[in-house]
Order: structure tokens, then C-alpha cells, then sequence
């Protein structure tokens, strides 16, 4: 009897059919449109089997695609991965693929900005009215539910500030007024978080970031349980979200070294988060895995493990001074990402005019990605670059 294996097994092993495969390592890049048919017989097969990872049309996907959507489903513990081309759009496709004109929505007010841009933008447009939640608000979730809240989302830790959420409760205390529950899972990225094991219906990723490991591919998946898989899949498929088989590829290239670029990102991180943590410019530091972020206790009972990203919370300074420590780094580059091999920072005076229900009340947070270089010289250049933070 097959034991159930590993996660770094399982991440190595999955997605490997020998129908996607053919009997080498990795699954072949089938690029397609068409999908040509030798008999009516086997057309009809064809059309009746379309949601099923059978080759019917290039917008299905193709066994480049399916293998790639085996493993994601794996790795996140659910029924099904859909395929979106960004995560942004695995976001907003999720999300109309479960609300209608008059519904309302629960939105955590930590959500990534372009998140909440949907929110206003486009949903207010469709009728639909969002709410937005303090991370950290408990029962008090309750307060807010109306006989028309039909969605709750989660993003945990949040974007820049980090809070990690009480999921179990949360997703609990939706079903029972019966909302879909979905959660914006890009940091636990499916390897130190499974939002489907903590009662979410639907986990999300940007797998942009560190599925694809390597900032070379823009992709988007949502992994849904039994219940939400159909018409996840059906109402993004109507919504023609699709990626190409060269994406897939790099995708499921980049999950078999998730584990092993993570333990360095997580070692490097937690040494420099430390050593912030004692800087005489810092108030406090927000990486989950340590006391003073917010919400640290849920991510010591839910995930496994922490990744490159957190953010440090300066005493004062002013727009001069971050201008003088983020241009004055040599490995820490600003760009607008995470989760590839590369150091990254970006910086916000404030959190105010990104926060509805919780306002910011704290100096400028800057948000470091620790990536995959020596940890001794990522430290120097910080060290170099906060002697300028005048
Ligand atoms: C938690 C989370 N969830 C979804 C997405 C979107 O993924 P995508 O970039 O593949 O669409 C992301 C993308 N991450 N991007 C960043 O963190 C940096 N960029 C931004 O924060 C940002 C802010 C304002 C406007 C636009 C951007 N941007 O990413 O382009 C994410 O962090």
C-alpha cells in the first residue's frame, strides 16, 4: 500500500503522467490551438470529456497545462487548479466567477492594491458592494455579514504590513451564513500553507512569484475544493482565461525547486529580520515568524515555514530619506514583485491612503524580498544603505 509521501517528494513526484510526459522527466511543451480530431466518434468524446483534461481546444489547455494543474491541485490539497495569466487575473476571475449584481462582498483591508482596485473599479460597476475588514477583526467579522454577503477574502499575511489571519475562524463563521471563502495564498504558496486544510474553498497564488521562482513568467491559479471546483472552472473558462503551454512549462519548472529555494530564502530572512530588529532606526519588525508582526501566533499554529518576504516599520524619516537608502543599495533592487532568486525593496511613506478599516498608524514601512544571494553581503548592503537613511 503506496504511503502518502513528503511534501519535497510529492513536489518532485507530481505532474509526472506519462501521458504528459512521454516517458521523459518532464511533460512536453504542447502548444495548441486546435486540436484535430480523426472521427466524429472521437470528437464527440472529445467535447463530452472538455472539462476533464481531455485535448479539445487550445482555451482547455493542453497535457503541458493539465500536468501543471495536477500539481498545483496537489499541492494545495483541493479538486482542481484553473490557469490564469496573471494573478491578478486568477483574483478577479474568482471572484466574478462567484458573485452577481446586488451581492455584497467581505474584503480584508490588507488586500494587494491592485485587489482592491477591482474592488472599486469593476465590481462597483457590476453592483456588487465590498466591505472592508481589519485583518486581525475575529468574531467581529459577524458585525459585518448582510443577508446578500455572499464572498469572503482573506489574504494572509497581508500585502506590506503582514498581519496573518485567524483563517479557521474566519472561514468557519462564513460557511455558517453560507459565503464562498477565498484566500490570496501567494506567501504560503501552497508548501507552508494550505488554506483548503483551514476551511477556505478557494486558495489562490500568484504563481508569478514563488511557484515560478525566477521572474520570468506571469501566471495566475486558484485551486477550489469539490464543491466550488465547477464552477470555478466553468465560470473562468467562459471568461476565456487561458496561458500558454511555454508558461505551464516554466511554471511546473520552477515548483520542483520550491522547497529548496524557500529553505534559503527563510534562513537568509529570519537572519536579517533579526538583526533589523535591533537596529536603532527600526520600531519594529514585521516578518510573521517573529513576535512583533502582527498576527504571529496564527502563523506559528497554521504554516510551516516563512519565505524571503517582510517588512520593517522605521522610528521617523521622510521621503529624502528612503529616497537615500533604497538608491544607495547595490543587491537590493525596487521592482514591483517577490519571490524570484533576486533582492527587491520597496517602500511606502505610510499605509494610510491603502487602508479603509484600519487606517496605518506608524511611520514609513519598507518591505524587503530576501532572495538567493549571500546572506553577509545582503546584510552589508543594508547596512551601508541605512547609514544614508538620514
Ligand atoms: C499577494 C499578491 N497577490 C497577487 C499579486 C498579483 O500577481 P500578478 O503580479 O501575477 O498579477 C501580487 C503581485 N505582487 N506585486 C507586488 O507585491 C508589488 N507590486 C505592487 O504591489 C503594485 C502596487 C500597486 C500597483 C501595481 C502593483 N503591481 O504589482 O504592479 C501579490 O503580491
Amino acid at each position: 500500500m503506496e504511503t502518502k509521501m513528503k511534501k519535497d517528494t510529492q513536489i518532485v513526484s507530481t505532474g509526472r503522467k506519462k501521458e504528459y510526459t512521454h516517458g521523459v522527466v518532464n511533460p512536453v511543451v504542447q502548444r495548441a490551438s486546435t486540436i484535430v480530431f480523426d472521427s466524429v466518434a472521437q470528437m464527440k468524446e472529445a467535447v463530452k470529456n472538455r472539462a476533464n483534461k481531455t485535448l479539445f481546444y487550445g482555451r482547455r489547455g493542453t497535457t503541458t497545462h493539465f500536468a501543471l494543474q495536477d500539481a498545483i491541485t496537489e499541492l494545495e490539497n483541493g479538486a482542481g487548479c484553473a490557469l490564469y495569466p496573471s494573478g491578478a487575473a486568477a483574483i478577479s476571475n474568482a471572484i466574478i466567477s462567484f458573485v452577481k449584481s446586488g451581492d455584497h462582498i467581505l474584503m480584508v483591508d490588507t488586500a494587494y492594491e491592485p485587489t482592491r482596485d477591482f474592488c472599486r473599479v469593476i465590481l462597483n460597476n457590476m453592483g456588487v458592494e465590498t466591505t472592508y475588514y481589519d485583518p486581525l477583526i475575529g468574531e467581529g467579522i459577524r458585525d459585518l455579514i448582510r443577508p446578500n454577503t455572499r464572498l469572503l477574502f482573506l489574504e494572509s499575511p497581508g500585502s506590506i504590513s503582514m498581519e496573518v489571519q485567524d483563517v479557521p475562524l474566519l472561514s468557519r463563521i462564513a460557511h455558517e451564513h453560507n459565503m464562498v471563502v477565498m484566500l490570496d495564498n501567494t506567501y504560503g504558496n501552497g508548501y507552508h500553507f494550505k488554506p483548503l486544510d483551514f476551511g477556505v474553498d478557494i486558495s489562490i497564488q500568484a504563481a508569478t512569484k514563488y511557484i515560478v521562482g525566477h521572474s520570468d513568467v506571469m501566471m495566475g491559479v486558484a485551486v477550489a475544493n469539490e464543491e466550488h471546483w465547477p464552477q470555478l472552472r466553468e465560470n473562468s473558462y467562459l471568461m476565456g482565461q487561458c496561458t500558454s503551454a511555454d508558461d505551464a512549462y516554466l511554471a511546473l519548472r520552477g515548483l520542483r525547486t520550491l522547497s529548496v529555494r524557500l529553505q534559503q530564502h527563510e534562513k537568509s530572512a529570519l537572519k536579517i529580520a533579526n538583526w533589523l530588529s535591533t537596529h536603532p532606526l527600526i520600531d519594529h519588525v514585521r516578518h510573521p515568524a517573529l513576535e512583533t508582526c502582527p498576527g504571529h501566533e496564527y502563523f506559528k499554529r497554521d504554516f510551516s515555514g516563512s519565505n524571503g518576504l517582510f517588512s520593517f516599520v522605521m522610528k521617523a524619516g521622510n521621503q529624502a530619506a528612503i529616497n537615500a537608502l533604497l538608491d544607495g543599495l547595490d543587491h537590493f533592487k525596487m521592482g514591483y514583485s517577490w519571490g524570484g532568486f533576486e533582492s527587491l525593496i520597496t517602500a511606502n511613506m505610510g499605509l494610510q491612503g491603502l487602508r479603509s478599516a484600519t487606517g496605518w498608524q506608524h511611520g514609513p514601512i519598507i518591505r524587503i524580498h530576501v532572495g538567493l544571494e549571500d546572506c553577509d553581503d545582503l546584510l552589508a548592503d543594508l547596512e551601508q544603505g541605512l547609514q544614508q537613511y538620514q
